[in-house]
């Protein structure tokens, strides 16, 4: 666990939680919370600092993850990894329904229609997104599957060998979620992902 604290209203607090019974017990090494920091490693331009957590697929673990990274941590995004699937053990979705105080169902939809461009097995991810509002903070919490590959493919989309854009990633649409929800003005490299926001909310540098 990393503990991270914002100290500049202008930087993206990002919380980064891993779900996985064997990566948490240690029988593997955990994947997910190092491809996340590469993947924003190179995606943002702008101030960012992320505070990350790795538990088991147990839903109350999931909630009480969720609200502190969001309540406590004062995080504007959150992004899970893994749990999003039909076995018995897999329950980040209901533990990220329990915890939004607004559903967000664009961005499970668009996330499976992303992910079919990679795997057929796309469909058996039931990812959601919420926001987490609470009296003076919210945040956009979003759910990735577990494979450590499926993290880059969701958030960037599918490019082709000259790095043309096939299939816009998950993120372009993240950017202008956090202003409308009141966080930092996040910008991008654009080579990894080009945000979109309506012309009337571009700043101008
Ligand atoms: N945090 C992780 N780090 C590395 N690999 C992972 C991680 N989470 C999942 N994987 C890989 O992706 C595959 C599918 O992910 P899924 O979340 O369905 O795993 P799982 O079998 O439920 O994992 P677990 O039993 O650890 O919760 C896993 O079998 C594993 O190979
Ligand atoms: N982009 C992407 N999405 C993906 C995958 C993947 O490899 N890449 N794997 C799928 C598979 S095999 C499963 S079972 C579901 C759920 O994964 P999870 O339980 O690890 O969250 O995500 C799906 N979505």
């Amino acid at each position: 666990m990393t503990t991270a604290t914002k100290t500049n209203p202008e930087e993206l607090l990002i919380g980064l939680v891993s779900i996985s019974d064997r990566a948490s017990s240690g029988v593997y090494q955990d994947q997910g919370i190092p491809a996340l920091r590469d993947w924003f490693g190179a995606a943002l331009t702008s101030p960012w600092k992320m505070e990350t957590r790795l538990i088991p697929d147990e839903r109350d673990r999931i909630e009480q993850a969720l609200i502190e990274l969001v309540d406590v941590m004062r995080c504007d995004l959150v992004l899970t990894t893994g749990g999003t699937g039909p076995a018995r053990r897999d329950v980040t979705p209901e533990a990220t329904l329990a915890v939004g105080t607004k559903e967000m169902p664009g961005f499970g939809e668009q996330m499976r229609q992303i992910s079919l461009k990679f795997v057929p097995t796309a469909i058996l991810s039931r990812q959601v997104a919420v926001i987490r509002e609470t009296a003076g903070h919210a945040a956009l919490i979003m759910n990735l599957p577990g494979q450590p590959k499926s993290i880059k493919e969701t958030l960037e989309g599918l490019k082709d060998s000259d790095g043309k854009q096939l299939v816009p990633g998950i993120f372009a649409a993240v950017p202008y979620c956090i202003d409308l929800i009141g966080g930092p003005y996040i910008e991008t490299d654009e080579s990894v992902c080009k945000a979109f926001r309506p012309k009337s909310a571009i700043r101008q540098r």
